[in-house]
């Protein structure tokens, strides 16, 4: 996001990150010159126009790809040796859930297989007790339930709590509740806002919805595509923690509309944005 955003020191700097695919006349250039920074224990959504790149930035701080120029750094270390580092936590948009485990080992098997050796000694509660997380996340009556055994509603949040339970010093997410329907994306949010209260994860989120970026996150960063590039900034100066009956309040709406009027000027740079 911008440097503007915030005097604190980022945890995530991306710093003039460029990465163009193919080559000639079919080179597509998915991002130009993205600046983002996001301070640690900060909750910071990305939104903006199909094909504007915003999973080509998730993939980079992810470590899953090279910028071609600028750079990428999670606590000063590259992102592949952030990666390397089991720093990193990813939830995509279609979870990808072990389907011969139940929702309780789909949570315990990576933990053990993947937790860093150099991790804290001290866990934080909610991460260290599977059961109490599924639970805050309303999978407590679904624990011994396979996967296909479950909404899509309830995969997702099964996703969500193996990220959390694996402690990454960076969470992200991409388009996680995308094929939920409203009302169950609605306390789904809700849930990941409560859990994230608690664990105050570093959180990159991916999402479409106006409404979900703004009640989830501390900034939202709006981009434009082609190129793919930041558009904008919205600091979301609203309280934590965040509830239900914020969903519908002048100043919930007042943050969207900002948002929204971000949104227009990607999709029309020639439209004025006061
Ligand atoms: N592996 C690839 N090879 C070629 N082009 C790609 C590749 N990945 C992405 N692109 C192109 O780069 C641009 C940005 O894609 P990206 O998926 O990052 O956008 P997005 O904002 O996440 O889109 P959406 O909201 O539709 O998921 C698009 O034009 C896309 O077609």
């Amino acid at each position: 996001m911008s440097t503007e955003q915030t005097s604190e020191a980022p945890f995530v700097a991306v710093h003039d990150a460029c990465k163009t695919y193919g080559s000639g006349q079919g080179a597509v250039r998915a991002l130009a010159h993205v600046d983002l920074q996001v301070p640690r224990g900060r909750f910071v959504s990305v939104i903006g126009p199909s094909g504007c790149g915003k999973s080509t930035l998730l993939r980079l701080v992810a470590g899953l790809e090279e910028p071609d120029g600028g750079a990428v750094r999670i606590c000063g270390r590259t992102a592949a040796q952030a990666r390397a580092a089991k720093m990193i936590g990813f939830v995509p948009q279609v979870p990808a859930l072990l389907p011969w485990l139940d929702v309780l080992d789909n949570v315990r098997v990576l933990e053990k297989v993947n937790r860093p050796g150099n991790r804290r000694e001290s866990r934080r509660g909610l991460a260290s007790d599977p059961v109490a997380l599924l639970t805050r996340l309303g999978l407590g009556d679904v624990l011994h339930r396979r996967p296909r055994q479950l909404s899509g509603g309830m995969q997702q949040r099964t996703a969500l709590a193996r990220a959390f339970a694996l402690e990454p010093q960076v969470l992200l997410m991409d388009e996680p509740f995308s094929a939920l329907d409203e009302f169950t994306r609605e306390s789904a949010q809700l849930q990941l806002l409560d859990v994230w209260q608690e664990l105050r994860t570093t959180v990159v989120f991916v999402t479409h919805s106006i409404a979900e970026a703004v009640l989830l996150s501390d900034t939202v960063v709006v981009m434009a595509a082609a190129p793919g590039r930041v558009a904008g900034v919205v600091d979301i100066d609203l309280d934590r923690p965040r509830h239900h009956d914020q969903l519908d309040t002048a100043a919930m709406h007042e943050h969207e509309h900002r948002v929204r009027q971000l949104l227009e000027t990607a999709w029309n740079p020639l439209r004025d944005v006061v």
